[in-house]
């Protein structure tokens, strides 16, 4: 059996060496031509996979994409084709969610803004939208959760805002995919009506997909002199981006806030066991086994919890301007794609295992993911 994946899949050769042959490639290349002899391939959300790159494949059985968002997949060809298919739902929620964190910590510092003062508005409460708000809450951070199809189920019971709601808060974190029909279609989401109500005083975090703000509305917004506060992962037609936009951003990252290594190997387990459940093999292999020991892996906290804290502890696992650095500096000699290819080590916050002396004690550090001892 040939199995084609993404070079950039971590642990993929130990997860699948058994299973079949191994062919990694680059994503954003790939060509029907080489996929020719697949008979199952793992993809990223650069690879897009479709009858252009399957019409010279006929052997093909299984389809796997290492990320949350399936934009890049034409499923209704896939299920016509009869080839299995699987994403990897949640695999990299924490790891935007840790980003989001960290952007606010960072933004917070710069502004002199009190955290727990703030309301944020998350725009979409699936997975990632739901790793934030759980992480908010335990820092008690007000939010509002805009989300129609949820709130549409009778069986999802927490609270649900419109979108103009969301869209006056402190800050509004967008966390849907990118869709082009139906009601809630999310395609230019944030157009130009939408972002010119915004205030000075506002931060906008986009980490879901590039299409989702209107790119150049904002660009016009922005030189008109606009001035809320832009956090961008994520950008329309990448990788050739409004390069114009970077200026203005407080925080510009070249779509890395699902990286974590946590994150992305995630991706890669749930492709293994959902293609031994498609092949009826059982499992036998773990992330736990081969996920290698953070650089620092543990800390005593001698304070109670509080703000500064909060900045020193998060800037330590994962400081976004390490990130941000990178972009600004990379982005016109290396490209967005090498910048994301040659992506650094970073972990999640469940890497730091932290203890606290007795007048320290407090449930907050656990809650935000940290692994308490
Ligand atoms: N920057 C990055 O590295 C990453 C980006 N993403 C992107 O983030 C998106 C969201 O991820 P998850 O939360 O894990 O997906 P999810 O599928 O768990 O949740 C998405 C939520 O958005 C809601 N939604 C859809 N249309 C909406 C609308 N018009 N208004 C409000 N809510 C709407 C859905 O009902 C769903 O609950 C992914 O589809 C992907 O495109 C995901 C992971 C990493
Ligand atoms: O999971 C998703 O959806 C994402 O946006 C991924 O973080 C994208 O990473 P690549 O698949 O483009 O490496």
């Amino acid at each position: 059996m040939n199995i084609f994946y993404d070079e950039n899949m971590p642990y993929a050769a130990d997860f699948f060496k058994d299973i079949g042959h191994l062919h990694p490639f680059a994503g954003r290349t790939l060509s029907a031509e080489a996929i020719k002899e697949a008979d199952v391939l793992l993809v990223r959300s650069i690879t897009q996979v479709n009858k252009t790159l399957l019409e010279k494949n006929t052997r093909l059985k299984f389809v796997g994409t290492a990320t949350i968002g399936v934009d890049h997949i034409d499923q209704a060809y896939l299920q016509q084709r009869g080839i299995g298919f699987s994403s990897s739902p949640g695999c990299n929620a924490i790891s935007v969610a840790e980003y989001v964190l960290s952007s606010l910590v960072i933004l917070a510092e710069r502004y002199c803004l009190t955290l727990s003062e703030m309301t944020v508005g998350i725009v979409g409460a699936g997975n990632t939208g739901s790793r934030l708000s759980e992480k908010l809450d335990a820092l008690g951070i007000k939010y509002l959760l805009c989300d129609p199809l949820l709130a549409e189920q009778s069986s999802d019971k927490r609270i649900f805002s419109t979108l103009d709601e969301v869209l006056a808060c402190d800050v509004i974190s967008l966390h849907v995919p990118k869709t082009m029909t139906g009601e809630y279609a999310t395609y230019h989401l944030l157009d130009h009506g939408r972002l010119s109500q915004l205030s000075d005083q506002q931060i906008l975090i986009n980490a879901c997909r590039g299409e989702v703000i209107d790119n150049k509305a904002l660009l016009a917004l922005k030189n008109s002199g606009r001035e809320f506060k832009l956090v961008l992962d994520v950008w329309e037609d990448e990788p050739n981006i409004l390069h114009e936009l970077i200026p203005f951003c407080e925080i510009s990252t070249a779509h890395i806030a699902g990286y974590s290594l946590e994150g992305k190997a995630r991706g890669t387990e749930m492709l293994y066991q959902a293609l031994c459940q498609q092949l009826e093999i059982t499992p036998k292999k773990q992330l736990k086994n081969y996920l290698i020991e953070a650089n620092i892996s543990g800390l005593t906290i001698n304070q109670p919890f509080n703000e500064i804290l909060l900045n020193q502890l998060v800037k330590l696992v994962y400081d976004v301007r390490r990130d941000d650095g990178i972009f600004r500096q990379q982005i016109f000699s290396h490209g967005f794609d090498h910048i994301r290819k040659n992506y650094p080590a970073r972990r999640e916050f469940s890497a730091m295992k932290i203890s606290m002396t007795e007048q320290a004690k407090s449930d907050v550090w656990y809650h935000l993911g940290f692994n308490n001892v």
